[in-house]
Parts: C-alpha cells; sequence; structure tokens
C-alpha cells in the first residue's frame, strides 16, 4: 500500500466491543484524545523547558508533577517515563547487566525482555512453570541456585512478570522477590498488565524496579510507559552523562544516560497525564473487572467442549482459552473455515480475535460495561448454538 497521507477515521473502540487482549487497557479517555490534539505538534512539551533541562523537570505542563505523583501512586521512590515497557527492560538491563552475566527471566517472559538481555550480552536463564503455569518462589530460588552452580556467581537481574501475556495469571511476586533478595539479586517487575489495570505497590512487591507500560494498560498513545525504582538502584539507573567533546570540551548536563536525555516530547506523554486521574481511580473497581472477567469466562465453559487454559475461577481479565473441541470442531465443516467465528462475532459487534482462530486464543474483557459484558457473554453463547454447538445455558 503506498501510504499516501491522508488517513481514514479508526472506527474500532466507537463501533464494536474490542477484546483484543492487548488492546483492553490501552483504549484513551476522553481527557487523553482532548491532550492529544493539543499537544500533537513535535516538542510540544519543552516550550517551558527551563534549567535544567530535562523532561522530568518541566513543570508546564506538569511532567514533574507527574513524575512525582506516578512514583507515589506505585510506591516507588524514583520514576521516569520511557517509549514503552521495553524501553524501561532496555534502560535496566543496559545498566545493570554487563557481557557474558546470566540473567534469570520466566518461561512466560515477553520476548522484550529477552531482547533487552541480548543487548547487553546477558545469557538468559529462564524458571520453568509449576504445572499449573505459574511461576513459584521455590522455582526462582532453585533457578539462582543453579546459576551459582554454573557461573560462580549469582545472575546480575531477574525479571518476572507480574501478570504474564501468555495465561494472565497473577505471579507470587512477593514470595520470588523475597527469594532472590536472600542472594542479592536485584528484580524488575514486568507490570505490563498490572501497572493502570490493578492496584499495584511496588515496595510490598518488593521490586527493585517496576515496569509499566502506557499504551498496554495506562490509557496512554503508544510508544509510553513508565519506569520506577527504587532508591538502592535509582542513581545507578538513571546515572546523568559525562560524556565531554574532546575538541568542544562541551559537557551536556544532566541529561540521563540510559533514557538518552528526554524520552517522551509531545502526545505520548500528555495522553498518560491526562488519563492519570481516570487510571488512578479504574484501579480501585478491579474487583467488578474480576467479576466481569468470570461472567464471560463461563459464559465460553457453558459451551460443550471448551476448556480454559487459564486458573479458574479468574482472577484477572486477560484469559487463555482452548475451543478445539468446540468453535474448531465447527471449522473443520464449515466454509469459512475457521473465519466462521471472527466473522459471526463481527457481525454482532465484537472485534479483537485474530482471524481464522478456533483453537487457544485469548481474549481480555477489560474496560467493558456491565451491558457490554452480558451482551459480550451472550454473544459467545448464541454463535456456538447457532452453529450447532450444544450449551448449557443457567
Ligand atoms: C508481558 C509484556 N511485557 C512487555 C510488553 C511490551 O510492552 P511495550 O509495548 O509497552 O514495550 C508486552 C507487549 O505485548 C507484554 O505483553
Amino acid at each position: 500500500m503506498k501510504c499516501t497521507g491522508s488517513i481514514e477515521a479508526r472506527d474500532v473502540e466507537e463501533m464494536y466491543i474490542n477484546i483484543d487482549p492487548i488492546q483492553a487497557g490501552g483504549r484513551l479517555t476522553p481527557e487523553a484524545h482532548k491532550a492529544v490534539i493539543a499537544y500533537a505538534d513535535g516538542y510540544s512539551v519543552c516550550d517551558n523547558c527551563l534549567k535544567p533541562f530535562r523532561l522530568d523537570y518541566i513543570k508546564k505542563p506538569p511532567l514533574a508533577e507527574f513524575h512525582e505523583d506516578c512514583a507515589k501512586w506505585l510506591n516507588m521512590d524514583q520514576l521516569r517515563v520511557v517509549p514503552g515497557a521495553r524501553r524501561g527492560f532496555q534502560a535496566v538491563a543496559s545498566s545493570m547487566v554487563s557481557k557474558g552475566d546470566p540473567v534469570v527471566l520466566t518461561s512466560l517472559s515477553h520476548y522484550t525482555e529477552f531482547v533487552s538481555v541480548e543487548q547487553s550480552g546477558g545469557i538468559p536463564v529462564e524458571i520453568p512453570l509449576s504445572d499449573d503455569k505459574h511461576i513459584t518462589a521455590d522455582a526462582a530460588a532453585q533457578k539462582i541456585e543453579e546459576v551459582i552452580s554454573k557461573f560462580g556467581r549469582p545472575p546480575a537481574l531477574m525479571f518476572v512478570e507480574h501478570v504474564d501475556y501468555q495465561y494472565g495469571h497473577i505471579h507470587d511476586i512477593k514470595g520470588i522477590t523475597k527469594a532472590a533478595h536472600q542472594y542479592d539479586v536485584p528484580v524488575l517487575v514486568n507490570g505490563a498488565y498490572t501497572v493502570g489495570i490493578m492496584p499495584v505497590d511496588g515496595k510490598d512487591l518488593g521490586a527493585d524496579f517496576l515496569v509499566g507500560s502506557g499504551h498496554k494498560s495506562m490509557a496512554a498513545p503508544a510508544p509510553s510507559g513508565v519506569l520506577a525504582a527504587n532508591e538502592e538502584y535509582a542513581e545507578k539507573i538513571f546515572r546523568t552523562t559525562q560524556a565531554k567533546g574532546d575538541v568542544t570540551g562541551r559537557t551536556f548536563g544532566i541529561k540521563e544516560v540510559e533514557l538518552m536525555g528526554c524520552t517522551l516530547m509531545g502526545v505520548t506523554v500528555m495522553g498518560l497525564i491526562a488519563s492519570f486521574p481516570a487510571v488512578q481511580k479504574r484501579v480501585e473497581n478491579w474487583n467488578e473487572e474480576v467479576k466481569h472477567s468470570r461472567i464471560v469466562t463461563d459464559a465460553l465453559l457453558s459451551i460443550e467442549g471448551t476448556v480454559c487454559l487459564s486458573k479458574c475461577p479468574r482472577e484477572h481479565t486477560l484469559t487463555r482459552i482452548n475451543t478445539i473441541d468446540s468453535f474448531d470442531k465447527v471449522a473443520q465443516t464449515h466454509k469459512k473455515r475457521g473465519f466462521f467465528l471472527s466473522g459471526d462475532l463481527k457481525k454482532k459487534g465484537i472485534t479483537g480475535m485474530i482471524a481464522g482462530s478456533t483453537r487457544v486464543w485469548k481474549y481480555n474483557t477489560f474496560g467493558l460495561t456491565d451491558n457490554q459484558i452480558e451482551y459480550l457473554a451472550k454473544a459467545f453463547q448464541d454463535v456456538a448454538e447457532e452453529n450447532g454447538l450444544v450449551v448449557n445455558r443457567e
């Protein structure tokens, strides 16, 4: 396709119930939509960048205030905005990991965590999953022991997902950080599916680093996110530049090396800030979100042959489901093959499923209203019945 510069309206959020597993928490608030228009120009937050020249010191618009407030909200000592969770991983790995250092990740770690380790020259080592697909403190401790006996030293860093992207399971972060700290291993908690979605207390979790994704879970434009650190490591990961021009003798003030000086300079950070009050409020509604998730999951499980691969009752809004013995059976003989499911759902105003998926797939109910949840649950059952499957309705 040739890019002509003419852009069509994106109607997904207005016309459909969107259950895309990665998009649910990133839908903008009306306040963020307004901020995006107002700050659409490049470098639009930099009008009042006064000495010291750095993004997190800007008072108007209130970037400095946001940095402080967001750190407090997450109960962490320091925080910076970053262009996506992945840039947070990169900043931490780059300052904590040297070439050849073992780094512990998990069997549910996101590829961006692996890539950040790769970029730093670290050697990734995975914590295996328990039978019920969780990361446990015991497994973390055992992996650290294995690293020590193999490399003669503990891992330089551990990554662990607060909630993983495969099953939407909440892992025992408190237990894992406690185990890691016994070996003096710092832990980065990946909050891509929790920060902005459910209440998160970094100190309570024992996080040395806490990373959130703005576009995944904080109702912000992409690419945006937050990187928070406790005092012990903040100085290291937010180190300021010592670079000097050897001809000019120039120095570069207090620009932070891992952040390349400044990060989000317009639309992205303003969207993040504009949504922040609503995001703080919405995490308090987490119990309702979990209830919604259970209603939809129960409806899917009422379709004979369907199996939930995530732990039930659901504790998160992201769920992995196996419909090999239900919707996929229909797909075997349907003239549209596997595309019938996303097609039938779309006709009922539901989008976000990967077209053609009828075997193992994921959905996310975050942010839907009571009415939308009821409608969605019934729509799954209706599509099943309309295609000859048995549904055990209450
Ligand atoms: C668990 C997890 N961590 C990190 C990321 C990357 O987040 P970002 O796009 O903000 O860099 C993703 C993206 O899908 C994810 O699922």
